[in-house]
């Protein structure tokens, strides 16, 4: 018999049966059939966990805690483990556990979309931009479950600019808000390993942030934009103290040493490689990491398919409690409530909260008297709603085998090497490199160094069904996108986002009805700013996209190509003229899914984060960003939460602390 063959005793290993040389040339069909199956897989999964949490069903009696937290994302998991040190608090979450499959960053991509993990929002039909999806609507995926949206995020960990902060501490008054008050807070749960310096990181929090053992040629991005005349920063970390070189960053001044203006210009203006919440290839953030570790508490409570429906207000407008349960989204059919000797806190997210808060009677009033719902508070809960915008320029076509090509290179050991390594492509979540600089736009109106672009850099190739795989994400018409990167396929290759990063369109969410089930309307107004801003920048932000990956060594020498196939939509124009590449912008933008600003500090909470006009009420989630920052928003949320749990801590010190 054949050394190769599969014997017995190989069948009593996994791991070596898996490695026989017998099993590789199944391994792929396997895999696309287990990604092709990811809803039964969930639907399989949550199923059964539903009836289980249904037999652990809780007793019909109103409970009291002394704080209720509603929504256990990125904000909800720090808050619930931060306060539940020292009081009794309960966590209602609409959605499950994470499914075991979310802790892989390398599949996170292929999980959402499904409706066991995602609330699966739509914008309304977009006039200006994302108009090769199907109905020109795009796609919000929102996380359920407990981690929410960072179960399913692709866990970019960036904080944002010093700028951003500075800019909540003008609007709001309040300058705990700049970004001297706030870097204690970024610090608390970092558990950093990286290059970079002590005052801007933290090495002893819950939160292992690192690189993944897989950087794949996100080196190479940093070493095209330093032809450019990027540098390569830690972009979470300090000021620069050195110069950049000759020529860099559009002919700036060099030998900045000693220059004060300058090295507040050059602070988070660069590249680098990305670092991510994960821990040994483990997603981290913020269920493994802030939430597992306190479910042991006896203080904390959680309680899981609880779908909140209503704040609950006493003496006018002291929430005292909460209402949760309903038919398919509940709590198994039961009606609850729950109260709060102390504080409610929402943390259900951009979409989430602003939703709840208006169902309760918060909201603009116009909006609520049109439903009927009777109004607490007239506030602007659900305007000034932001997001990033990017262009998807993909594929570049490599001449060299340096990129993912998932049929090729997503083996049976890269599988092994994740589980028993915590190694392999398996480790990153996809995104490899990014960079933040300013347009023209923003240098020309004294905003040079508040970067208003920033790339995302993949260095994945398209594999065969990356034309369904992409359209599910973004509600793209899959017949165009097939056709679109039909000579992209199997080709070694890579894709770069380009985002407007400080947008100046505001859209908002309104209540579909008066129903908690009734779906949200959702209106960003991508590229509808009068001046068009947004679009000029990212009409720069494209070209400088290309020049990075077609005309630098770093590329050349890999052979990198755009696209030669015409995008479907813009094929009546020159391929690659200037009207070429608006069309292509006003296409194929898709959300980078970083909306905020819903219940904005200033307008709809304080600074203490405290709803206006009513008592004992917080929101402490993206909603409550005044102006989004200028990367992803995971990292500021986080902060976010953690910043508010400590004003709560310091308001009800010494009171009543259950030991
Ligand atoms: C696909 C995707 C990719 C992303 N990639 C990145 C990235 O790489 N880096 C980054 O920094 N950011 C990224 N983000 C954004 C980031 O994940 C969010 O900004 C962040 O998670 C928001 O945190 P949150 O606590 O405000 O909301 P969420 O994490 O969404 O949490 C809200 C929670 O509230 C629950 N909830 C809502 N309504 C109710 C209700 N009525 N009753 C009970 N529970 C309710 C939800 O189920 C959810 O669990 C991404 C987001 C998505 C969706």
């Amino acid at each position: 018999m054949s050394a190769l063959a599969i014997t017995p005793d190989l069948l009593l290993d996994p791991i070596k049966l898996l490695l026989n040389p017998f099993i590789q040339p199944i391994f792929v069909p396997v895999l696309y059939l287990v990604l092709d199956s990811f809803g039964w897989i969930l639907s399989t999964w949550f199923n059964a966990d539903r009836v289980q949490d249904e037999q652990r069903r809780v007793s019909l009696k109103p409970e009291t805690y002394d704080f209720i937290v509603v929504g256990a994302g990125s904000a909800g998991s720090i808050v619930a483990a931060r306060l539940s040190r020292n009081y009794r608090v309960l966590l209602l979450e609409a959605g499950s556990d994470p499914h075991p499959l979310q802790y892989i960053p390398g599949i996170g991509q292929f999980i959402y979309g499904f409706p066991e993990v995602d609330w699966l929002h739509k914008t309304v039909p977009q006039k200006f931009a994302s108009l090769n999806s199907v109905n020109n609507q795009s796609s919000w995926t929102a996380g359920l479950g407990l981690g929410g949206s960072g179960n399913i995020n692709l866990a970019i960990h960036l904080r944002g600019h010093k700028r951003d902060f500075d800019n909540w501490a003008n609007i709001t008054g309040d300058p705990s808000w700049s970004h001297e008050g706030v870097v204690p807070f970024f610090k608390a749960h970092e558990d950093y390993r990286g290059p970079g310096d002590e005052k801007y990181h933290g090495y002893n929090g819950d939160l292992r942030i690192e690189a993944p053992d897989y950087v794949g040629m996100g080196y190479d991005f940093v070493r095209a934009a330093e032809e450019l005349g990027f540098k390569n920063v830690d972009l979470n970390g300090a000021p620069f103290t050195e110069g950049i070189r000759e020529g860099g960053l559009a002919g700036l001044r060099v030998n900045w040493v000693n220059d004060s203006w300058a090295k507040s210009f050059m602070n988070y203006l660069g590249f680098d490689i990305i670092r991510f919440p994960i821990k040994r290839g483990v997603r981290q953030a913020p269920y493994k990491a802030f939430l597992e570790p306190a479910l042991t508490r006896k203080t904390l409570t959680v309680r899981r398919y609880a779908h909140v429906n209503r704040i609950l207000f006493k003496d006018g407008n002291t929430a005292y409690g909460i209402q949760y349960a309903n038919n398919q989204l509940d709590r198994h059919g039961q009606k609850l409530v729950a109260f709060a000797s102390k504080e409610v806190i929402i943390t259900a997210g951009c979409m989430g909260t602003p939703k709840l808060l208006m169902l309760s009677g918060i909201g603009p009033a116009e909006h609520l008297n049109n439903l009927g719902i009777p109004v607490l508070a007239d506030l602007p809960v659900g305007e000034n709603l932001q997001d990033h915008l990017g262009v998807y320029l993909s594929y570049f076509t490599l001449e060299q085998p340096r990129s993912v090509l998932l049929e090729r290179d997503l083996t049976v050991t890269q599988f092994s090497d994740w589980v028993f390594k915590g190694e392999g492509i398996l480790t990153s979540p996809g995104c490899q490199a990014t960079g933040v600089f300013s347009s023209s736009l923003a240098k020309a109106r004294g905003e040079g160094d508040w970067p208003d672009l920033q790339f995302f850099f993949f260095g994945y190739a398209a594999f065969q069904n990356s034309p369904k795989h992409v359209s599910r994400l973004f509600n793209l018409k899959e017949d165009e996108i097939t056709e679109y990167y039909k000579t992209s396929i199997g080709k070694d290759g890579a894709h770069i986002i380009v985002t407007g990063s400080r947008p100046y369109s505001r859209g908002y969410i309104r209540l579909g009805g008066s129903s908690p089930y009734d779906k949200i309307i959702i209106q960003p107004n991508y590229l509808a700013d009068p001046d068009d801003t947004d679009f000029k920048a990212l009409k720069e932000g494209v070209q400088k996209g290309l020049e990075l990956m077609e005309n630098t060594e770093a590329f050349r020498k890999l052979g990198a190509r755009f696209n030669n196939v015409s995008l479907p939509g813009c094929q009546h124009l020159e391929f690659r003229s200037d009207p070429y590449w608006e069309c292509f912008i006003r296409r194929f933008s898709v959300t980078l899914h970083h909306p905020g600003g819903t219940a904005a500090m200033g307008s709809v909470v304080t600074p203490e984060l405290k709803v206006i006009g009513v008592q004992n009420l917080r929101v402490m989630d993206t909603s409550v960003e005044p102006q989004i920052p200028i990367t992803n928003t995971q990292a500021s949320t986080m902060m976010i939460a953690e910043k508010g749990s400590f004003l709560i801590l310091e308001q009800w010190k010494d009171n009543n602390i259950v030991k």
